[in-house]
């Protein structure tokens, strides 16, 4: 596991929107899930990565440059897909095939004619006339055919329908299993977060508010039913969230179940979050300030 990409300090004053400062690394072999409102400061990171928006301070440097220096030889090693690809109407998915194959040295013909079949993209109608989420589609077999080392996806199931998301987490998992790889993708999609990702950062405010191992993170959550009202004076560690001093959740299950258990406070019942609370906890405690 190596830092692929170093975010140092990075800081950008946009009108009213004040990025960072963002201290962040990106590591290989890993999915890097990034969860955050609208407006948050997810793509503008992302293009940052990739040098087509400036920043005020810091640096960012992937596999070793800096994205704003002279030699751009990185690029080939990175596919970045954006939300939405711009001046692309015209060309039909076989003339985009054409036209970007070139460019990457790794370029996997059967790879993008693989994909291009199996999510039903047709190549001869222009791009302009596809739906969104065709689009989008095309616009994954465009990506993950340049075979790169890091895959840079700013929304990239959000319009898709359920079979195709789910067909797309698939190709996002195979693809991770052809070598040493990175992915890094911002979603609000709940199946992407649970199915992929290894790390989930937040972002609110242009501020990133860490970055947490899934695992840990959503083993962290949990809630109890307790056998009798808890007094509103008593707070559980970790506690984040109570109703009717009966039900508490805390986002540190350990402490907490180590407390009730030494203070003899019996529960009728303890379940784990479901990713879409873990997720709704998160973006508030990001707001409001509770972790
Ligand atoms: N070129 C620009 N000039 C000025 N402000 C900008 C520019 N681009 C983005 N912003 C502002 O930066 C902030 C972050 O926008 P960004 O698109 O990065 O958010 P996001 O997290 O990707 O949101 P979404 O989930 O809606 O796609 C917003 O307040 C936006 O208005």
């Amino acid at each position: 596991m190596e830092s692929w990409i170093k975010v140092n300090q990075m800081e950008k004053n946009m009108n009213d929107f004040k990025m960072g400062p963002i201290e962040l690394e990106f590591e290989s072999g890993m999915i890097h899930v990034i969860v955050g409102g609208n407006g948050s400061g997810k793509s503008t990171l992302f293009k940052q990565i990739m040098n087509l928006v400036t920043f005020d301070a810091g640096s960012i440097e992937v596999f070793g440059s800096n994205v704003a220096g002279e030699d751009e030889g990185w690029k080939k090693r990175i596919a970045y897909q954006p939300q939405t690809l711009v001046g692309c109407d015209e060309f039909t998915g076989r003339q985009l095939m054409q036209l970007i194959s070139p460019l990457y040295p790794n370029w996997n013909q059967s790879l993008f004619d693989d994909i291009a079949r199996s999510l039903s993209v047709p190549l001869n109608k222009k791009f302009g006339k596809l739906s969104q989420g065709v689009q989008q589609k095309l616009a994954i077999a465009l990506t993950l055919a340049r075979d790169t080392d890091i895959l840079l996806l700013d929304e990239p199931t959000s319009h898709m329908d359920i079979p195709a998301k789910s067909r797309v987490m698939d190709l996002f998992v195979e693809w991770m299993e052809r070598g040493e790889k990175l992915i890094i993708l911002s979603s609000h999609q709940t199946e992407d977060i649970r199915k992929l990702a290894d790390y989930l950062l937040f972002m609110s405010n242009g501020k990133l508010h860490g970055k947490f191992v899934k695992d840990e993170l959503v083993s962290s959550f949990k809630k109890y039913w307790l056998e009798k009202e808890l007094s509103s004076q008593i707070k559980l560690p970790g506690e984040i969230d109570r109703k009717n001093n009966r039900l508490i959740v805390t986002n540190d299950a350990e402490k907490a179940e180590a407390y009730l258990l030494s203070h003899k406070i019996g529960w009728i019942e303890a379940e784990s979050l479901e990713m879409d609370e873990v997720i709704s906890y998160m973006v508030v405690n990001k707001n409001g300030g509770v972790l």
